[in-house]
């Protein structure tokens, strides 16, 4: 479903004429099956979101190939990019990103509005991920009425909206209690036992790696995959 080979990138900072070259991803293979949740560990400037971008599509790596779907990400336009995204991927973010002037069915409801779906067609889905994801009673809440926990949930049926086939998910519980965090982790599982999604999930806790089938490592823009022995 994910595959991607030599992949390389090198940021130029510094004054022009006078750049100077930061190596972040050095050679990183991985790939994920459809229905895995794979988790890539590693510490702060590892080059774990470097790579979440390249993933996605916003950035161009220096070299290397990402096939998604079959499809090579590497090459395609900016317009193909966005297009792209929104048949194949969701996204999930640390720092949730709601609209806070929009309640919890709102915020799920926007990227439905924004493609032009009609009224009654944007109610029976929006109704269908809130039960999905268990806040139906709170559906008219705006984001400050709700807990961290709440809010990421709206956050992951909203990026669920589009039917993606892949969630990449930044720190998904970076903000939140363990008691939560381990709510959301299993939301988490459910979705993906459920419905098939598949999940990249970037962290440093290892706590939320565990929940994954597989994990890899960065190190210093290096990634393996770590393997498990059963003794
Ligand atoms: N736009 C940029 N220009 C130059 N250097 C960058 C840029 N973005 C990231 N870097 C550098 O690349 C390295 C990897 O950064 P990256 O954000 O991918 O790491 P990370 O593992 O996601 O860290 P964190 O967990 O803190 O988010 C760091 O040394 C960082 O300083």
């Amino acid at each position: 479903m994910i595959l991607i080979s030599e992949l390389n990138h090198t940021f130029k900072i510094g004054k022009k004429g006078q750049e100077k070259d930061i190596p972040v991803l050095r050679n990183v293979n991985l790939d994920v099956a459809k229905g895995e949740i794979v988790a890539i560990l590693g510490k702060s400037g590892s080059g774990k979101s470097t790579l979440l971008n390249l993933l996605a599509g916003f950035m161009t790596p220096e070299s290397g190939s990402i096939q998604v779907n079959g499809e090579e990400l590497v090459g395609k336009t900016e317009t193909e990019k966005a297009n792209f995204r929104l048949q194949n991927y969701g996204f999930i973010f640390q720092s949730f990103q709601l609209m806070p002037g929009l309640t919890a069915f709102e915020n799920i409801e926007l990227p439905l509005k924004l493609q032009g779906v009609g009224k009654q067609q944007r109610m029976i889905r929006v109704k269908e991920l809130l039960q999905q994801v268990g806040l139906t009673d709170v559906s008219d809440h705006y984001p400050n009425e709700l807990s961290g926990g709440q809010q990421q949930r709206v956050s992951i049926a909203r990026a669920l909206i589009g039917r993606p086939s892949i969630l990449l998910a930044d720190e998904p519980t970076g903000s939140l209690d363990s008691e939560t965090e381990q709510e959301i982790l299993q939301l988490i599982q459910l979705l993906n036992h459920h419905y098939g999604i598949t999940f990249v999930i970037i962290t440093h806790d290892e706590e939320v790696a565990r929940t994954a089938h597989r994990q890899y490592r960065m190190h210093d823009g290096a990634i393996q995959e770590e393997m498990h022995y059963v003794s």
